[in-house]
């Protein structure tokens, strides 16, 4: 690849993780790693430890293979397959180097810089892609922490910018429209916007006014700078955006809170729940669309697809469509990468 000084910069797709393979000890050590994340579970050190050694990865950690087992691709897990497609079709269209990263496993953050630099030794900016569209303190925002942590420790040579949160921006409710757009052509009755949830709490935390989320029930429809970094008022904007672009009057859509785990309060309504519940509201024929992952995942594929449409059907459902997550469209790989050309994200670090 011949560099001008216009392209010697790189992009780094950075995703969640999965375990490396469906194997119980596998998915505990994924488990451990994922929910010993100070920003995930946000108890004290040692209650964390005690909790999620002691309690919830014992327990879970055979379940989750389970679950697992019933969605892996012979690749691999959906997820990790899913976004190095991505890397190739974004890499398709840039005459700069495009790698992946994990926040939970591999491949590791380090590992992918180590890379970037290698491709082009005289790199000046490396463009940090997280593959979240909305800001939380469990996805968006430890992925960017951990990736500016190891920028800073390694000393690495370039500047690093990040593309913020794209939840409200033109070219990704288009693109995740234009996704939605050919299952509304048969007949539906609803279409239910499931996002991942968090704990309510952490929505409080993250209130950086300390007097607005979820003091009032319209918080996140009334105008505050809190919004910057409140996933709900997040989520329901891009559902808003969605919904005009689509035409869709109110009562053909709603939005819900999946992937519940521990006793705490999370965001409601829970999906789980609604599922159960829509039939008898007269919704029989339902699409569901999980906009929180860019790519399909666990969460979609066994959560919504497998144990939702179970929910929803022996709750006297007829119909139950699972629309595809963003994965890689033509249309989704076009913007991103006009994104990146663009290099429209604020520099964190190395300025
Ligand atoms: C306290 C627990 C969790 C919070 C908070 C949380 C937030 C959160 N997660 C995602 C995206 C994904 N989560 C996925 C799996 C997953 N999530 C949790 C827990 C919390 N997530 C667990 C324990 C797991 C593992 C699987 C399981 O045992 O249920 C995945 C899928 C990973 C895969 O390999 O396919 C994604 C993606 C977001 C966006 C988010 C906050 C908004
Ligand atoms: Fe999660
Ligand atoms: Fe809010």
């Amino acid at each position: 690849m011949m560099q001008t000084h216009e392209n010697r910069y790189g992009v780094l797709l950075m995703n969640l993780g999965s375990p490396v393979s469906t194997a119980v000890p596998d998915v505990r050590r994924y488990l451990k790693e994922f929910l010993m994340d100070k920003r995930v579970i946000d108890y004290p050190y040692l209650l964390r430890a005690l909790l999620v050694k002691g309690i919830i990865v014992p327990f879970r950690a055979p379940k989750s293979a389970e679950a697992y087992k019933t969605i892996w691709w012979k690749e691999g897990s959906p997820l990790i397959v899913l976004t190095e497609q991505l890397q190739q079709q974004l890499q398709q269209r840039l005459p700069v180097p495009v790698e992946v990263a994990m926040r939970y496993g591999d491949p590791h953050p380090a590992a992918a810089f180590d890379r970037l630099l290698e491709r082009i030794p005289d790199i000046e900016e490396v463009i940090l892609l997280p593959l979240y569209p909305h800001y939380a303190m469990s996805s968006y925002e430890t992925a960017v922490e951990y990736a500016r942590e190891i920028y800073q420790k390694k000393k690495y040579p370039f500047r690093l910018r990040v593309i913020p949160p794209y939840y409200d921006e033109d070219w990704y409710i288009a693109a995740l429209a234009e996704s939605i757009r050919p299952f509304l052509q048969e007949p539906f009755d609803q279409l239910l916007f499931s996002y991942h949830g968090v704990p309510e709490r952490h929505i409080r935390k993250g209130d950086i006014t300390g007097s607005h989320c979820l003091q009032q029930p319209d918080c996140c429809t009334t105008s505050s700078p809190a919004h910057r970094y409140c996933y709900r008022h997040q989520v329901y904007r891009t559902t808003a955006l969605v919904a005009r672009r689509l035409q869709l009057p109110a009562d053909r859509y709603s939005l819900s809170f999946q992937s519940r785990l521990g006793r705490e309060e999370w965001l409601k309504p829970y999906t789980a729940q609604r599922l159960a519940e829509l039939p008898g509201e007269g919704v029989k024929r339902l699409l569901v669309v999980c906009p929180a992952f860019v790519s399909d995942c666990l969460e979609t594929l066994e959560e919504i697809a497998e144990q939702g449409r179970h929910i929803f059907m022996e709750a006297g459902g007829k119909s139950f469509t699972m629309i595809p997550c963003l994965n890689t469209r033509p249309e989704w790989v076009a913007a991103l990468a006009e994104q990146v050309s663009a290099k429209s994200g604020e520099i964190i670090q190395g300025e």
